[in-house]
């Protein structure tokens, strides 16, 4: 096998709550974490040596810097794997929007130097090499519907989400995730997530409950840094059943009953939006790597 064609699904958080911050300045979370439909794909093909990156998106590093290099190189020193890897990436994740783009691609690389070298190693021990790299690298390889404790690191599968249709909103802007946990005062914070009745509400495939209680901690830290974002989420809330932000954003996220009313909402965003304004419809699924 010299070549392997995979799809990295981008995630949202239905549920964000940060408990505590850590010694390391890292934040205790607990967040119901979910794949969407929208994709990156990219072909992996083994090489006689080297790491080369070829993407479509100009603002994407090549190098060691990509999650894609680091990921394979990560695999290639722990087991000392002979020859090299292309990779193509065909990007359509927005970048650093809430939507673990780069996380995501970082685990397809897990997975395709895992099948391509025939480790055999399992998604659970990919999933603690991902760990080591970014906290939302695990949950990018196991996917679905999952509670993430810890630093994000630690998962739970939890019983899949009934079908959600949503339009998602990123707007020109890139926002840090450092930034975001280091500018949160906990003591100030607003209402946390009621993350064990929307658990209740999964298990009940109660979509109603589960669409009012959508709820994101880091949501007015970022709002408040960008007050274009808070506007937009207005907006948005105005159009849909609930609005909220992705992770720890900018995207926003508009929760809509059918894949006709995102469709309809798209259009009339579109055409309020300034044109470097992202608007994709999207739907839950429940695999987050999928091989074509
Ligand atoms: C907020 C979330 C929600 O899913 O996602 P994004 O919005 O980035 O997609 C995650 O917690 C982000 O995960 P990820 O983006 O992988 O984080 P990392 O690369 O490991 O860390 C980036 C930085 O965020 C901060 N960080 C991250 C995770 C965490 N539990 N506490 C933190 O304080 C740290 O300052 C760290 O240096
Ligand atoms: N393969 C990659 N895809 C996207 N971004 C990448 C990649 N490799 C490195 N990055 C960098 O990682 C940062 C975070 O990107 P991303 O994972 O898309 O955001 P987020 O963590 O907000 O979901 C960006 O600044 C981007 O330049």
């Amino acid at each position: 096998m010299d070549n392997i064609d995979l799809v990295a699904h981008a995630k949202i958080n239905l549920t964000l709550d940060v408990l505590a911050k850590r010694e390391d300045g890292y934040h205790e979370v607990e967040m119901i974490m979910q794949t969407i439909d929208l994709h990156d794909r990219i072909l992996f093909t083994k090489i006689d040596t080297g790491i080369e990156i070829v993407s479509n998106h100009p603002e994407i590093p090549t190098d060691k810097s990509n999650l894609i290099y680091k990921a394979a190189e990560l695999l290639f020193k722990d087991f000392k794997l002979e020859g090299g890897l292309r990779v193509n990436l065909d990007k359509r994740i927005p970048v650093a929007a809430g939507l673990a783009g780069g996380s995501s691609n970082a685990a397809a690389t897990l997975v395709a130097i895992n099948r391509l070298w025939d480790l055999r190693l399992t998604s659970e021990q990919l999933a603690k090499i991902g760990g080591r790299l970014g906290a939302d690298i695990p949950f990018c390889i196991k996917g679905g519907t999952q509670l993430a404790t810890g630093i994000g690191t630690d998962l739970k599968k939890l019983t899949k989400c009934p079908q959600l249709y949503l339009i998602l909103v990123n707007p020109p802007l890139l926002v840090s995730t450092a930034k975001v946990y280091g500018s949160l005062n906990l003591e100030q914070a607003d209402k946390h997530p009621s993350t064990d009745e929307v658990i209740r509400a999964l298990e009940e495939q109660d979509r109603g409950f589960i669409i009012e209680n959508l709820s994101n901690l880091l949501e007015s830290v970022t709002l408040k840094i960008h007050p274009e974002v808070a506007e937009l989420k207005n907006k948005v809330a105005k159009l849909s059943n609930k609005a909220l932000m992705s992770g720890s954003g900018p995207t926003i996220l508009g929760f809509v009953s059918a894949i006709e009313e995102a469709e309809s909402i798209k259009s009339k965003l579109e055409k309020e939006l300034p044109r470097e304004y992202r608007v994709v419809v999207t739907k839950t699924i429940d695999q987050g790597i999928v091989e074509i």
